[in-house]
């Protein structure tokens, strides 16, 4: 095993055949795969942890291939389980990660606020979603480490007006400090649930997948 808690599931042969360590026979109302996407370093592992196990891990090394965790969570009485894929940003993995983006309900687009490259690779990254992912997926574009205020190398105006003009959501965090984390996922899992409820979403996580994580009750929005 690893240090993670037994929340995490665990995936050999990445892209080939997820295998996974626990079985749920739990219920939910809505299931959700979403996948987080972005140059290496710019945090992408720390904001799963942080949502899905409430810390910021020390000496995080780099994603090889694609990690899997889940997470169930209740938004106004109903139980939705998300499915969270956490790929590696180094090019030598794309091909992998890439076959992950089709079923995605939303992708969650990282990049480093302290780090002008991740912030240009992002038209790249979108050229990627365009080829790989489906039509109706919701993309969301993360400027992440905002507690490093001092060394900021993107405004957030600028960052702003290109989520704006590509529509995509737009929000900035900090996995260490634990800012905006959970509404990121939140967020996200209400519009995904206002989109599936308006029957909008390509319902591609055709069968269920086993595993659980903790179940956190959420009211404030999907009004
Ligand atoms: N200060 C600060 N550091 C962060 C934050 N999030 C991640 N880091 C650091 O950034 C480095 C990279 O974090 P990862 O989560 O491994 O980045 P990643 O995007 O998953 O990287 P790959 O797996 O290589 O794609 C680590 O040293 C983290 O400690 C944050 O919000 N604030």
């Amino acid at each position: 095993m690893n240090a993670w808690s037994n929340e995490r599931e665990i995936i050999i042969n990445p892209g080939i055949s997820p295998v996974f360590v626990r079985m749920s026979m739990e219920d939910y109302d809505h299931l959700f795969k979403i996948v987080l996407i972005g140059n290496a370093g710019v945090g992408k592992t720390c904001l799963v942890r942080r949502f899905t196990q409430g810390l910021f891990p020390p000496g995080q090394g780099a994603t090889i291939g694609v990690d899997f965790m889940i997470k169930t969570v209740e938004i106004n009485g109903e139980k939705v389980k998300l499915q969270i894929w956490d790929t590696a940003g180094q090019e030598r993995f794309r091909s992998i990660t890439q076959s992950y983006y089709r079923s995605a309900n939303a992708l969650i687009l990282t990049y480093d606020i302290t780090c002008e490259d991740s912030f240009r690779c992002l038209p790249e990254w979108l050229r990627e979603i365009e080829q790989y992912a489906n039509s109706k997926v919701v993309t969301v574009l993360v400027g992440n480490k905002i507690d490093l205020t001092e060394r900021r190398e993107v405004l957030r105006e600028r960052a702003e007006e290109f989520a704006e003009a590509q529509s995509m959501l737009y929000l900035e965090t900090s996995a260490k400090e634990s800012d905006n984390v959970e509404k990121l996922f939140l967020d996200l899992a209400c519009k995904l649930i206002r989109e599936a409820k308006q029957n909008s979403l390509v319902n591609s996580v055709s069968s269920p997948m086993p595993g659980e994580g903790k179940t956190i009750s959420y009211l404030n929005c999907c009004s």
